[in-house]
């Protein structure tokens, strides 16, 4: 199959390239840019040499409706311009930025301050957490890929919130992440100088993943109450852990948490639940396709300690993005996919 990236020169431009590699299915990569036309790509990026030593393409709709799939890799703001008229056009096409994501374009606008998609593009967008939407996802024109930390955050809650073993009404999140989902972009907050040795938070109250989780969690698990989520930045490239804190409904037991996770997962191969750890950390998933979860019950609070951790470009981005991929086209999901971590 022919494939197209938009955004190609970006951290998760540079990840789909690594891993459609190695996909039996793909024929041909051609990269989009709108800023770097006829640039050759492997001078921009010397790993590339004699991988892709083509020049960057411009980004033209004629163009882009000859593929097979379009992968759009851009700051929010972008797509929702660019890719509405290439819907039913050929290609499918797969969001990685927030543009689709929000159902309710307002909700958009407060939190990602810009103008929404158009809504006809918005209700045809298929939210792509391939674990919990692999029906539409087998026929959706338009996938909105999911953010990296509504990816770890609804992997781990959403069994426990479905079979309601804790209370909705108390989430609390932390979650942390490296400095690579920020982009390739550099700014104030990703300095070197002002990274390093640090660990800040950010966005606080504020960050645009909020009612992303909260619309999955309502769309999936059938719970509308608010939740608090706190984001982190620490001195580490790649990386998301993110750890939720919940007081357990009447009855629920440790061994139930366990048993929800194993049995929605049991057949799902990128999430693996974790039982016995007194280690659990971003590395073991780095570079990989996983989500590792571990889950254990505090009896002196009655509350549940849920930990996820994913590789933010890789299952928060680009991976998943490739596994949604896999099913619009009835592939094996894990086609492309089986990279294993780089634990060290
Ligand atoms: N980094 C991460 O971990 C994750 C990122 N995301 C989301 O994925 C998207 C891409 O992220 P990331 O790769 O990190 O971002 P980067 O900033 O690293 O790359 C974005 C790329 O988009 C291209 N671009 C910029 N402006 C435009 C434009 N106006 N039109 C077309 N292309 C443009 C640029 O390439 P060029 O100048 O060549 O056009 C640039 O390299 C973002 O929306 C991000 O929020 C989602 C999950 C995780
Ligand atoms: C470390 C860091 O800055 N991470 C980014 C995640 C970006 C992302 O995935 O945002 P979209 O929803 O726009 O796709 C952030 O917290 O905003």
């Amino acid at each position: 199959m022919k494939v197209g990236i938009i955004g190609a020169s970006g951290y998760g431009g540079l990840e789909l390239i690594r891993l459609l590699h190695n996909h039996t299915e793909v024929e041909t990569i051609d990269l989009f840019t709108s800023s770097e036309e006829g640039i050759i790509f492997s001078h921009k990026y010397t790993h590339l040499l004699n991988i892709h030593d083509e020049p960057l393409l411009k980004i033209e709709n004629d163009r882009l409706a000859d593929f097979d799939v379009v992968f759009a890799s851009t700051p929010s703001g972008v797509t929702s311009e660019l890719l509405p008229p290439l819907i039913g056009r050929g290609p499918k096409l797969i969001d990685l930025s927030g543009d689709f994501r929000l159902k309710d374009p307002s909700q958009y606008e407060q939190w990602y301050k810009k103008k929404p998609a158009p809504i006809h593009a918005i209700e045809k967008s298929v939210y792509g957490l391939t674990e919990w939407n692999e029906t539409a996802i087998q026929h959706a024109p338009l996938i909105a890929n999911p953010g990296c930390y509504p990816t770890a955050v609804l992997l781990s809650l959403l069994p426990l919130l479905k079979e309601n073993l804790i209370d909705a009404t108390q989430i609390v999140i932390d979650a942390k992440s490296g400095i690579s989902g920020a982009g390739n972009k550099p700014s104030q907050m990703t300095h070197f100088s002002e990274t390093n040795e640090n660990t800040a938070i950010y966005k606080l109250h504020q960050h645009q993943h909020i009612p992303e989780i909260e619309q999955a969690i309502n769309r999936f698990a059938d719970h509308s109450s608010p939740i608090t989520f706190t984001t982190h930045l620490v001195p580490m490239t790649r990386g998301i852990l993110a750890t939720s804190y919940a007081p357990l409904n009447e009855g629920t037991t440790e061994k139930q948490l366990i048993e929800s996770l194993q049995e929605t997962y049991k057949n799902h191969p990128f999430v693996r639940i974790i039982k016995e750890t007194n280690k659990f950390g971003t590395n073991q998933v780095y570079g990989s396709n996983f989500c590792d979860i571990h889950v254990k019950v505090d009896p002196r609070t009655n509350r549940a300690t849920i930990v996820s951790v994913i590789d933010n470009l890789v299952k928060g981005a680009a991976g998943q993005a490739i596994q949604n991929m896999n099913v619009q086209f009835g592939f094996d999901q894990i086609t492309g996919l089986q990279q294993v971590p780089l634990f060290i």
